[in-house]
Formats: structure tokens, C-alpha cells, sequence
């Protein structure tokens, strides 16, 4: 996720390379193809990449958050941006971690940020103000769209767009496994299924029907697609899929309780 986000900023041209220092926790092939491939700063020391920022995306796993703020919070540029990506984690949990009134802000991207195609949630905390908004709202639509939401509400979003891609990209496998079974080649089915999903997505976009609308004008009396639907339906496939979801936002809720308790 840092990389798309990396990438976005430089293609649209939004941060200068110069300006920008990535990090991790130890793998320094990764930090090395980062440098060569975007000409920005790498560093391995967290405190050199943060000491002179002024706005500092945290990226890593919800789990690492408390560590690495212990680590950077005496360093920190008070002035500075605090913009977390992390799923679950609320902003008063990164804000009690930094011990000042930090302008901290939560976003929830996706993994279409690599091809500017995000659908990026974004909630501010109880300091960050309107242009810190309007300016972090700006970096990130260079990975895609932007909505500003109550923080309340990002657990839902980050069941429903954070996770929303790996629901898709299953379902097409299993897409993919029925067209091999049924004697298409892989290019075969690359450019039929490709293009079949690149259709829906642009067609939901242009219109204003309804999901069923749109289901209902697909399925001819006694067709193919209502053939397939009485299955989906005996096997209560929508009500699944919709558990899943809710099983998702439901992470994102633990997420935020299991990393963010009681700070000592
Ligand atoms: N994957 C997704 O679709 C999405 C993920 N997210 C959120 O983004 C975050 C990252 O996910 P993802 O990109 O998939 O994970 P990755 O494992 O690909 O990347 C995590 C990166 O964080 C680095 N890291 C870990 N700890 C630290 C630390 N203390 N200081 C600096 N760097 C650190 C790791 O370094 P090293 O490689 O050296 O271990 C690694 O480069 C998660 O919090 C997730 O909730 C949000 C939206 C979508
Ligand atoms: O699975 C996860 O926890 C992260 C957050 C949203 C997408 N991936």
C-alpha cells in the first residue's frame, strides 16, 4: 500500500521525490527497489525519516503502530501530519500514543491505489483541521477518489472498500476455474472475463438503476442467467456474501480494540 501510494504522489506529480523518505522494519532489498525505482529517500532509521516530516503516513500492520510511536514520538515534529492507513485503528489511539494534540488523520485505502483507482475513506481526528483535511484529501486523490466520512463509520468502509477488492478478485477465480472447465483457453478467458468485469464496473458507474435493475435486464424468461441465479439462490449465496462482509467490519472493530487498549 505504501508503494501505490508512493507511486500515485509521483505520477500525479503531487509530492516532489526529493520530499519523499520511506521506511521499513528491516528488509532493505525492498528499501533499495523503492530508491532506484522512484528516486525518493529510503532510510532504515524510522527517527531519520520522520525528524524533519511534516506530514508522516504510517503504513505498517495495525500491530506495529504502538512500537514504532514509542520509537519516533520524542523526534516528532510537533506541527507535523500524522495520516494512518491502518485498518481498525482509531485516531484518539494514535493521538493518546503521540501525548500531544496531534493532527492525526484515518484513511482507508484500497489496492486499485497502484492504478490511481482507490476509494479512499478518510476521517479526521479530534485536532487536525479543515485545510490539514482538504491537503491530505489531495495526496490521496492521487491514488483515486476521496470520501470524507465520521470516523465512526470507517470499520464499515474498510469492510466494504478496503476488503471490497478480495471479494471481487474471488469471485472471478472462481470465474476463471468454471471457463478452464468448460474448455476455454487462458487468453480466452482473460480477454471474456476482463472486459466482462471492466463493462459492469463502467456501466454501474453510468447509470442510475439499481443492482437488481441491472441483475433483472440480464435474465431472459427461462435463460442462462436465471438457470444460474435459482442456484445461487438455493445456496443463499447473496445472504453469505453479505455475512462475509459483516464478519469484515467486525475485524476492523477488533482490530481497533485488540491494538488500541489501554496504553501504559
Ligand atoms: N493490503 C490492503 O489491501 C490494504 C491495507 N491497508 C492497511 O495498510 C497497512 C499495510 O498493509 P500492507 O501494505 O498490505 O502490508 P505490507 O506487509 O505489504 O507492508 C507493511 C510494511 O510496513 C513495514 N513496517 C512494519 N513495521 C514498521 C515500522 N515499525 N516502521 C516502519 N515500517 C514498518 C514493513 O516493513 P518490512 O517489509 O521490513 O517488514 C512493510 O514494508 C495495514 O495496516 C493495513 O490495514 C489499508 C488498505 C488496504
Ligand atoms: O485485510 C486487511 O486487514 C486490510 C485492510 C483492508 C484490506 N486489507
Amino acid at each position: 500500500m505504501a508503494e501505490a501510494i508512493i507511486s500515485g504522489l509521483l505520477k500525479t506529480q503531487t509530492v516532489s521525490p526529493l520530499n519523499i523518505t520511506a521506511t521499513n522494519l528491516e528488509n532493505t532489498e525492498r528499501l533499495e527497489s523503492l530508491k532506484k525505482r522512484y528516486q525518493i529517500k529510503t532510510t532504515h532509521s524510522r527517527i531519520e525519516a520522520i525528524k524533519e516530516a511534516d506530514v508522516i503516513i504510517f503504513a505498517m500492520k495495525p500491530y506495529g503502530i504502538k512500537e514504532c510511536i514509542k520509537e519516533i514520538k520524542p523526534y516528532c515534529n510537533k506541527e507535523a501530519l500524522f495520516i494512518s492507513i491502518l485498518a481498525g485503528i482509531p485516531t484518539s489511539y494514535i493521538e493518546d500514543l503521540l501525548e500531544f494534540n496531534a493532527a492525526v488523520i484515518r484513511t482507508m485505502p484500497n489496492t486499485s491505489a497502484s492504478i490511481g483507482l482507490s476509494a479512499t475513506s478518510m476521517s479526521k481526528g479530534a485536532y487536525a483541521n479543515h485545510k490539514q483535511m482538504e491537503y491530505a484529501k489531495e495526496l490521496f486523490e492521487a491514488i483515486g477518489s476521496v470520501l470524507f466520512i465520521e470516523e465512526e463509520k470507517q470499520n464499515a468502509a474498510t469492510g466494504i472498500a478496503g476488503s471490497g477488492p478480495a471479494y471481487f478478485y474471488y469471485f472471478i477465480e472462481a470465474m476463471y476455474i468454471a471457463a478452464e472447465e468448460a474448455n476455454l483457453t487462458k487468453n480466452e478467458a482473460d480477454s471474456l472475463i476482463k472486459q466482462m468485469i471492466i463493462g459492469v464496473g463502467k456501466k454501474l458507474e453510468s447509470t442510475n438503476k439499481s443492482p437488481q435493475e441491472l441483475y433483472q435486464e440480464i435474465m431472459s424468461p427461462k435463460g442462462t442467467t436465471e438457470a444460474g441465479f435459482k442456484i445461487l439462490e438455493e445456496e443463499q449465496l447473496q445472504q453469505h456474501f453479505i455475512k462475509a462482509i459483516k464478519r469484515a467490519i467486525q475485524r476492523s472493530v477488533e482490530l481497533g480494540s485488540v491494538y488500541s487498549h489501554k496504553i501504559e
